[in-house]
């Protein structure tokens, strides 16, 4: 009779346990604010009970009282090289989204047979551990708006065309096929694999960087499998105030504080947005989070 065991594994251990490690994971680069994100993103995963640790990929520049600080709490800290696009003279919709190339490193997290990842500047409210056992083989994400202002650079936001609501302005035959499906990558659920690394790298030396950077290109390299999910999983910031309709925030899981002005950590009342009540309710809930403490471990004295 043939062994049960493939080679290589430990038979003492189920193998549903050994094929299923599994593990949410950001991003952090610099030594900026952002760090403040990830402390309220790890709060918010223990709050709503996950069963999974919060690995953070960092770039060399996160000094090194912030990845203590993120270690204490709770997460698994992990150096990444940074990731370069080929040279040209892209006009990024933010000029930072150039450091976003490096996520591509998490692919290589090979240790994990599925990831969750969220950004710094994503607030989970409610377990999405669940997320875990959809069918592997896709790449799952929340769709995108292209209403803001960052997409004014595009075709569809020129034309007024918005794939949340795609009956109100019709993509006009002459402009070929409409485009296909785009999902924000603040949030995805997707398989590291030492093929899926390799590729994503190799092909990025050939793929010109676009407005939206690492963005398109995973919008490009997963297209096929690409599977969207509920906004339920990834709010959009500016959905509130671009297609309230499609929102039933009761339902809301993930909220992203991507629009402008909207990030909890920044809020001085007194930039865009700043004033909408939509975004002082979300933003509030989530600076009291991130308030209640914050305790920085001081540096060892170098004495
Ligand atoms: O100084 C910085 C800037 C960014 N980040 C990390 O990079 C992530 C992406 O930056 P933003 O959240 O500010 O970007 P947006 O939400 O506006 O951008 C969206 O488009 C980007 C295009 O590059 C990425 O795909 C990003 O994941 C997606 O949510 C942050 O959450 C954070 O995890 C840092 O750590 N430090
Ligand atoms: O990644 C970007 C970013 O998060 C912007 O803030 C938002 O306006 C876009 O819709 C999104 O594609
Ligand atoms: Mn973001």
């Amino acid at each position: 009779m043939a062994s049960e065991t493939p080679a290589g594994t430990l038979p003492s251990m189920p193998l549903r346990h050994q094929a299923k490690k599994r593990a949410y994971v950001t991003f952090l680069a610099g030594d900026g604010d952002y760090v403040k994100g990830v402390v309220g993103l790890v709060k918010g995963l223990r709050k709503v009970k996950s069963g999974y640790p919060l690995v953070v990929a960092v770039l060399p520049d996160v000094p090194e009282l912030h990845r203590r600080l993120l270690q204490a709490q709770g997460c698994i800290v992990r150096e990444i090289e940074p990731v370069h696009p080929p040279e040209n003279q892209v006009q990024f919709a933010m000029a930072y989204y150039v450091i976003n190339y490096s996520k591509l490193r998490i692919w290589n997290f090979v240790e994990y047979s599925k990831i969750i990842y969220l950004d710094a500047d994503i607030q989970v409210y409610e377990n999405i551990d669940h997320l875990f056992d959809m069918p592997d083989g896709y790449f799952y994400a929340v769709m995108d708006c292209f209403c803001e202002k960052t997409w004014s650079h595009s075709q569809q936001y020129s034309i007024g065309y918005c794939q949340q609501c795609p009956d109100k302005v019709a993509w006009p035959a002459e402009m070929g096929s409409p485009p296909p499906l785009y999902f924000n990558a603040g949030m995805f659920v997707s398989e590291p694999a030492q093929s899926t690394y390799n590729s994503l790298l190799k092909d990025l030396r050939i793929t010109p960087p676009t407005p939206f950077a690492e963005q398109d290109f995973l919008n490009m390299y997963f297209e096929k499998i690409y599977k969207p999910i509920s906004l339920v999983y990834n709010l959009v910031l500016a959905m509130l105030w671009r297609h309230p309709e499609n929102v039933e925030l009761e339902k809301v899981k993930v909220v992203h504080y991507c629009a402008a002005g909207s990030k909890p950590w920044r809020f001085t009342g007194k930039e865009a947005n700043m004033d909408r009540e939509d975004i002082k309710m979300p933003t509030s809930i989530m600076v009291t989070m991130s308030e209640q403490k914050i305790n920085y471990i001081p540096a060892p004295s170098v004495a």
